[in-house]
């Protein structure tokens, strides 16, 4: 009995031995409810019912939204053809009773039926009429409920704070939120349905209580068993869904990787195609095993369901045979009353399975809803002071910053100063925290202790769109658009008109020329691989493109400001190596302060200012000359480098390898 009327809660998904030795243990979807503790689910038939109105409201407020004519022509129709199924029933009556319990001869008994079978014809054709209305206006709605909700949701997501992006539990609430469009427009049909299902149902229900009072509670017995197995298949469906989300995606991972361009030399060349289509197998046979699992139950519940709605129908029709038999009930009105139970039965059977199916549907709004309710609680923070047009400099003073999912902060007490018009360099090891002093740096994310100021002005007491628009941001990853080549440049600053004239000198900025001069359409060249006609640039030629975004972007401001470059020679040849580093420190305007980060020690000699970072710590600054002179680190970096190209390099000869080849 508790397999079927118990809770429905979240089993332990039976994942393949590939997931763990790909990822070193199953992966978890680990949600506020889902967590372990709270493996019994929210999900009984008294709360869905709690939480319709309120997520029902919602979802028509959005259909207000979108087309609020199209939501009363829909409402209008539905109730219209609920009026009708009552008039249809009514004239099914008098046919009936002409037939049944009528006198007279036979042909005068059919002439009796005429009125009432040309009434039933009409009402058939005004039904029919209205349901097409229904179907189109609530054909117009849908679309434009999406468009809200994917709307909602990208604006969203396009607007929370960095730090939320970086969160493994914010980027899983994204993932999931992305069903709720869809959902929201289904949830629309599901309500049509599920109003015509109720104003039917309660038509039907008046015209069988003015039948027989005793015919009421039956259709409610007949349904009830259907609706109760809908409702629980919908309810594991949805816990499976939510327990296997992590494991699907993984073996989706893993299946695009074999198609992805960027592993395909890989895939080729180590072998790995092979080696991940067996795991990819695996995976998928685990998940295909829970589908299974998921169709026996559903067919098991429907059919326990069937049964009990089936032994319902048959105790409805021996009661009437009785109340017949006992005189209690005309032939004409147990007539009627058959028909009205099956078109009882079948709008109340259908009623729940709508209500059923929002139910379903409402647990992904739901989530759409928890995403929009979270992210507006991380979005970046609209308004706050002006940033002055003149600050001299910008100040990081005694900055921490801890990511949040570990437990050593990546930046402890950093303090430094950059002056306009000068260059300031940052080297460090791998991991010593650079990235992230420059997304600090560029205002995208904020001290977790310390201040970071703009002249006088504490950046968070700022408005945040303001500082953006005085950072320039050059980073070893710049987004590569799939757009034409002009457009890569003008995203730099994508509200300020420009042509192509316009984007010339950022191009001859950043030696881009010869690139895009080879391209078929110059500057109108679309650079996307995966569209027809479009060019794929090398690393170095993107690079070119992305200091041609960073000059359009610096040139078209005037206030203070500053540049930062990550790395953003990196893939350049020693030539043009050194060209951009000149060109990146001639962008050191009177107006603007240029950060550079780099492992090219080369890079960050000429530099006005240099700093070490070390663990996340500032551990030495100034010149390139004084820290020459204190030997420290940063000479044992520059050192380290130098003595590559120094011609008495000791070259190392090839190990034999640790791993014996297999014969
Ligand atoms: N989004 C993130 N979430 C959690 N930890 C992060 C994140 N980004 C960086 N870290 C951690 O913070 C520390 C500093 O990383 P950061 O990227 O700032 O170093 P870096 O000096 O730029 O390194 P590299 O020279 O390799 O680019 C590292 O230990 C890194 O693992």
């Amino acid at each position: 009995m508790k397999r079927f009327f118990g809770p429905v809660t979240m089993a332990d998904p039976q994942v393949s031995d590939a997931e763990h030795e790909l990822f070193g243990g199953p992966l978890r979807y680990d949600m506020g409810w889902s967590q372990h503790e709270h493996a019994t689910l929210d999900l009984t038939m008294l709360s869905a019912l709690r939480s319709m109105p309120g997520l029902v409201g919602a979802t028509l407020r959005m259909a207000w939204q979108a087309d609020r004519r199209a939501l009363l022509s829909v409402g209008v129709s539905e109730i219209g053809q609920g009026i009708a199924a009552a008039a249809g029933l009514l004239a099914v009556n008098a046919v009936m009773h002409a037939l049944l319990a009528g006198n007279g001869s036979a042909a005068e008994r059919l002439h009796a039926l005429l009125p009432g079978l040309l009434a039933a014809a009409i009402i058939g054709v005004v039904n029919s009429a209205l349901s097409a209305w229904s179907t189109s206006r609530a054909g117009r709605l849908e679309p434009k409920v999406e468009r809200i909700a994917t709307t909602q949701y990208l604006a969203a997501a396009a607007r929370v704070e960095l730090e939320a992006i970086d969160d493994p539990d914010f980027r899983r609430l994204v993932d999931i939120a992305q069903h709720g469009p869809g959902s929201a427009r289904r949830m629309i049909s599901s309500c049509v349905a599920a109003l015509n299902g109720l104003i039917s149902l309660i038509t039907t229900a008046g015209v069988l209580a003015v039948l027989h009072p005793a015919l009421l509670p039956m259709l409610v017995l007949i349904a009830a068993p259907r609706g109760w197995g809908a409702m629980r298949v919908a309810q594991e469906r949805y816990v499976s869904v939510m327990s296997w989300i992590e494991h699907v995606r993984a073996s989706r991972l893993i299946g695009n990787l074999l198609t992805e361009r960027t592993a395909a030399q890989e895939v080729r060349l180590h072998a790995v195609g092979p080696f991940l289509l067996s795991r990819y197998e695996r995976m998928a046979e685990s998940a295909e095993a829970e589908q299974e699992r998921l169709a026996s139950s559903k067919a098991l519940t429907e059919w326990v369901a069937s049964a009990l709605s089936g032994l319902a129908m048959a105790a409805t029709y021996g009661t009437m045979f009785w109340l017949i038999m006992a005189g209690h009930m005309s032939l004409a009105v147990a007539g009627t009353a058959v028909i009205a139970v099956r078109t009882g039965s079948a709008s109340l059977g259908a009623l729940v399975m709508n209500i059923n199916q929002l139910h379903e549907e409402s647990l992904y709004v739901r989530d759409h809803g928890r995403f929009l309710a979270e992210a507006g609680q991380r979005t970046l923070p609209t308004g706050g002071a002006p940033v002055p047009e003149r600050v001299k400099e910008i100040v990081l003073d005694q900055v921490t910053y801890l990511y949040p999912d570990r437990d050593t902060p990546a930046l402890d007490g950093v303090t430094l100063t950059l002056p306009m018009g000068s260059v300031t360099a940052v080297v460090g090891e791998n991991g010593s925290g650079k990235s992230t002093l420059m997304k600090i740096l560029s205002g995208m994310l904020l001290p977790e202790s310390g201040t970071l100021r703009w002249g006088e002005a504490d950046v968070t007491d700022l408005d945040r769109a303001q500082v953006f628009e005085r950072v320039s941001l050059l980073t070893q990853d710049f987004q590569r658009w799939p757009v034409t080549a002009a457009m890569n440049v003008r995203l730099g600053r994508p509200d300020h008109p420009a042509t192509d004239d316009d984007l010339k000198p950022s191009v001859d900025y950043a030696v881009a020329g010869p690139v895009i001069a080879k391209l078929p359409d110059g500057l109108r060249s679309l650079l996307a691989r995966m569209f027809r006609g479009a060019i794929e640039l090398s690393g170095g030629e993107w690079q070119k493109v992305g200091l041609a975004r960073t000059h359009w972007r610096s040139s078209t401001s005037q206030a203070d400001g500053v540049l930062i470059v990550d790395e953003p020679t990196s893939a350049l040849d020693p030539e043009a190596e050194i060209e951009a580093f000149d060109r990146i420190r001639r962008l050191a305007a009177p107006n603007r302060a240029v950060v550079l980060v780099t492992h090219r020690m080369s890079g960050v000699r000429h530099a006005d200012h240099i700093y070490v970072l070390n663990n996340g710590h500032l551990t030495e600054h100034g010149t390139h000359d004084e820290l020459i002179t204190a030997r420290g680190r940063y000479a044992a970096m520059f050192d380290a480098q130098a003595a590559q190209y120094a011609p008495t390099m000791a070259i190392p000869h090839p190990a034999a390898p640790t791993v014996p080849d297999q014969i």
